[in-house]
C-alpha cells in the first residue's frame, strides 16, 4: 500500500506565549493527535459548572491548503471531570493565521482548575479537500433514497 507523505504543519507561537511551554507532539508512533497546553500566563482559569471559556494556546499554525487541524477533546478529562470541547471538533482552517483558541465547557457537577500548561485538547491533522459545489435540478436515485435518522431500525 501506498503511504502518502504527511502534511507539514509550521507552528509559531504567538506574542505573548510562554516559551517554556512544550510544543504539541505525538506521544506514540500510532498517536492520532498531538496534545494542546493551556498558555494562561501562569495564571489559572475556574471553569463552574455549566461554564465554557476560550482557553489560548499560545500557537498559530499554517496548515497546507487541502488539510484541517481538528480540535478534540481528551478523553481523559470528560471521563474524570466531565470537562470537553464545546465545538468537537473544533475546525482550524488552513488559512488561519490567529492563536489557537480550545473552547472548553464543563458538564460536570464539580468547578474545575485549568492550570497553566495543562494538557486540554488534542489536535488531529485530516484532509478536508475543498468539493466543487454545484446546484442541479435533481440527484441520482439509490436504493436508500430519502431513508435517514433512524429509517433502519434501532436494533
Ligand atoms: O476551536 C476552534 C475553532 C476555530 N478556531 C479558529 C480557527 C478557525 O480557522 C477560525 C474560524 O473558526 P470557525 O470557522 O469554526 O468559526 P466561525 O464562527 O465560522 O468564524 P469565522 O466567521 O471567522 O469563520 O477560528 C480556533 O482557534 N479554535
Amino acid at each position: 500500500m501506498s503511504k502518502t507523505e504527511p502534511p507539514v504543519i509550521a507552528i509559531a507561537r504567538t506574542a505573548d506565549a510562554d516559551p517554556a511551554l512544550p510544543l504539541p507532539e505525538y506521544a506514540s508512533s500510532g498517536a492520532a493527535g498531538a496534545d494542546l497546553r493551556a498558555d494562561l500566563a501562569g495564571g489559572s482559569v475556574d471553569l463552574a459548572p455549566g461554564a465554557r471559556a476560550l482557553i489560548p494556546t499560545g500557537l498559530t499554525l499554517a496548515i497546507p491548503a487541502g488539510w484541517e487541524v481538528q480540535v478534540r477533546p481528551r478523553s481523559g478529562l470528560a471521563l474524570k471531570h466531565g470537562v470537553t470541547v464545546l465545538n468537537s471538533p473544533g475546525t482550524i482552517d488552513s488559512d488561519y493565521r490567529g492563536p489557537l483558541g480550545v473552547i472548553l465547557i464543563n458538564l460536570g457537577e464539580a468547578p474545575f482548575r485549568i492550570a497553566h500548561g495543562e494538557r486540554i485538547a488534542q489536535m488531529i491533522v485530516a484532509a478536508a479537500p475543498q468539493a466543487r459545489l454545484r446546484l442541479v435540478d435533481t440527484l441520482d436515485q439509490t436504493a436508500r433514497g430519502t431513508g435517514g435518522f433512524g429509517s433502519t431500525g434501532t436494533g
